[in-house]
Formats: structure tokens, sequence, C-alpha cells
């Protein structure tokens, strides 16, 4: 299967699954802080991706406040666009419109402030999705409308969801809804967290990899409850192989007062094969200097060979700076950070000086 981004859908519907009504303006369903929220998700990702008609129904911008502004992907498979459409106009980040093959010559020619991408003929989403990958999209938000999110999740390429319900009915049948009929990927996903953003809540939701890893870090994360009282970091790890079984576990502190996490799960797999297509999942980002040990947890990841490590909280500055993250990411290991599991570390710390947690859920 060919590489492509972490897919991330967003949408915005009334409590009757509709995207907006059909007047000319378009319909506001997220409140004021959850267009806030919105925006900072825009200056997380690489790129944002609306269909055509979302296009030519509300002329977006698809900017970001909050970060720097993602790139912008449409596609079409009329070439039905505006070149003066506020898509193309506003913003210095590159535009991308993808097209059926047949379509591409033309479209070049009317669209000079984007790059006209060919998606096959006939339009083949997972070459468009493995076409962004190659260009440098790690991570896609998806916003809609209901063709594009039904074609996603009907093609099982949504990796997580983030769905805000306003509380409000549009009641007309020909309004677009969230999605449309299909044959979508059978099963639940899992519910990561549920907001409440002034008047609107947000339902996130994960599937496949990305609900495996949250549900596997949770795990973890609980393990730390088993160590013993202690002045610093309270720790949990788990090492996984491929096919997501547990290889090993470990706590700070679990058979020495100076035992890190990752080491102690590490110490119990020797050089077990099966750590070179490993996950290791850390409630804190492994350390990257040690006083009381010669070795940090992150080179033991380093020479176990562990291509993945997936954690909650980052270390804050309490002892030392650490750079596991940087060290391993440079190394060419994939560091996964799911901050959305931080409060429940934090938590856990609130020993240390400076540490509070907000309430969790
Ligand atoms: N509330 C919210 O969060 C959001 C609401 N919206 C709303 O959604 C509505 C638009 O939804 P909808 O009408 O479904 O349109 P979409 O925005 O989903 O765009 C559909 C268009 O995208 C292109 N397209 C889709 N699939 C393919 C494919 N496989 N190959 C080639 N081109 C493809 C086609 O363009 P073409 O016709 O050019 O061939 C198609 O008409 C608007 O009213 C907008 O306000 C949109 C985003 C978020
Ligand atoms: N109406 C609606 C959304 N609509 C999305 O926001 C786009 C407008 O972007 P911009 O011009 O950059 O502000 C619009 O085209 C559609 O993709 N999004 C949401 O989170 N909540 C909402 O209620």
């Amino acid at each position: 299967m060919s590489k492509r981004p972490y897919v991330l859908a967003s949408a915005a519907m009334s409590l009757d699954g509709r995207l907006d009504d059909t007047s000319d303006t378009r319909l506001l369903l997220s409140s004021s802080a959850d267009f806030t929220r919105v925006d900072r998700v825009r200056g997380s990702v690489d790129a944002i991706l609306v269909g055509a008609n979302t296009i030519r129904a509300d002329n977006p911008r698809l900017l970001s406040a909050s970060g720097p502004d993602p790139v912008k992907v449409t596609l079409t498979s009329t070439g039905n666009l505006d070149p003066d459409a506020r898509f193309f106009t506003t913003g210095d980040a590159a535009k991308l419109v993808y097209a059926p093959t047949p379509l591409v010559p033309g479209l070049t020619e009317r669209l000079p402030r984007a790059t006209v991408a060919d998606a096959g003929d006939p339009f083949d989403l997972h070459r468009m999705l493995a076409d962004l990958a190659a260009r440098g999209i790690g991570r896609l938000m998806v916003e809609g409308g209901e063709r594009v999110h039904t074609m996603f999740f009907t093609e099982d390429v949504v990796d997580e969801l983030h769905l805000v319900v306003a509380p409000l009915f549009v009641g007309d049948e020909h309004a677009p809804r969230f999605v449309g009929p299909g044959k979508y990927p059978q099963g639940r996903m899992l519910l990561a967290e549920v907001r409440q953003l002034e008047d609107v809540v947000l339902l996130r939701y994960l599937t496949g990899q990305a609900a495996k890893d949250h549900a596997r870090l949770r795990e973890a994360v609980a393990l730390a409850d088993n160590c013993p009282p202690s002045t610093t970091f309270r720790v949990g790890a788990i090492v996984t192989d491929a096919d997501d079984r547990v290889l090993a576990t470990g706590y700070s502190g679990e058979t020495d007062p100076h035992d890190h996490a990752e080491e102690v799960a590490l110490a119990k797999l020797g050089d077990d094969p099966g750590l070179a297509t490993a996950t290791i999942y850390s409630s804190l980002e492994p350390c990257s200097s040690r006083t009381s040990r010669p070795k940090s947890c992150t080179r033991h990841i380093l020479e176990a060979g562990i291509p993945r490590i997936v954690f909650a909280w980052r270390e804050p500055a309490v002892f030392v700076d650490c750079v596991g993250a940087e060290t391993l990411r440079a190394a060419g290991r994939e560091v996964i950070e799911l901050p959305e599991l931080a409060d429940l570390v934090k938590h856990t710390n609130s020993h240390l000086p400076g540490v509070t947690a907000e309430p969790t859920s």
C-alpha cells in the first residue's frame, strides 16, 4: 500500500446532521470558541482540503491565524473553479488542485496561482493521497463538504474525526449532510475526547492505528499508578510488537528506585528480534540525559532499534531540558505525541514542583 498523510476529518453539523442550509450565505454552526479551536487545528496541519463545491458555495480562505498557513488542496472532476476565488487569491501557501488526467493541461492554464496535479483517469483518491505524501504533506485536514467526507470515510482513509454538534435544526432535506449513503468501514470508532465549547460539543474520534495508539498509551499511563512514592517522575511504558501484542511493560522504580519505565521494559526483552518492528509507549517523553545512570532512555531505545515511539507528555524542565523526541526524530524514528493524554500523566506527577493537572475525563 502506498504511503499517505495522516487524515483528520473535521466538520460542524446541526442536530439533524446538516453541514449547511440551502441559503446563499454560509451557515455558522461552530461557536466562536470552536472557530478558534478550528483555527488552531488548521495551524497544526500541513494541508487543508475542501471539495470544489465548498469553494463555489462558501468562497473560503482556509487560512490560520495561529500557525503557518497550511497548503490548500481541492479536487474537481469538472474543472469548474473560479481563478479569482479566495482559495487561490489569499495566503502565501501553495494551492493544489487535483483533477482527472484529461483536465490537467487546460486547468493548468486557467489556474495560474495553483499547481494542478494529475489524479489519474478516472480520478483516484489513493493516488492523490500518495502524491500529497510525496510532496511532504504528513498531516491533512479534510473540512468537507458532504461528498468529500463521504468519499474519505467510505474509502477508509480517515484516522481522526473532529465532529462538532451545534444546537440547532436545519430541517431542509436538500441541505448537505455530514455524510451521505455509502459502504462505510464496519466497527466502532474510539471516542477519544468530548469537549464543550460554549454551546457546541466537540466529539473527537480515532480509527485504526490512531485508535490503537491512544488505547495502548492510556494503559501505559495507568501503569504509572504502580510506581512507589518518589520525588522524581512516575512513568509507565509498554512495548508492543508489529501485531500490537504486548512484549513487555515497565514503570519507574519497578525494581530499584533509579529505574526508568522504558529501561525496565527494555531490560526484560534483551535483543528480542521483535524490537525491530516494535512500538514503545511511554507516558512521558523518553529522557535524553541522566545523572543516576550512564544511559538515557532515548539511548536505550536507539540501541534497541525500536522504530516507533508514542508518548503523552513532553518532559517539562523540572530537572533538565529534555530533547528525547527531537533526538529520536533526528535518528529517523517515528515519534508520535498524543498530548490529549498529558493531563492524566500530570495528575500522576502532581507531587513534582510546578506540575498541576486540569481535571481529566
Ligand atoms: N459545516 C462544515 O463543517 C462544512 C460545511 N460545508 C458545506 O458543505 C457544502 C458542500 O458540500 P458538497 O456539495 O457535498 O460538496 P463538496 O465540498 O464535498 O465538493 C464536492 C465536489 O468535489 C469534487 N469531487 C468530489 N469527489 C470527487 C472525486 N472523486 N473526483 C473528482 N472530484 C471530486 C467535485 O467537484 P466538481 O463538481 O468540480 O467536479 C464535487 O462536486 C457547502 O454548503 C459547504 O458550506 C463544507 C465544509 C465544512
Ligand atoms: N460552517 C462551518 C465550517 N465551514 C468550513 O469553513 C470554511 C470557511 O473557511 P474560512 O473562509 O477560512 O473561514 C467553509 O468553506 C467550510 O469548509 N467549519 C466549521 O468548523 N464550522 C462551521 O460552522
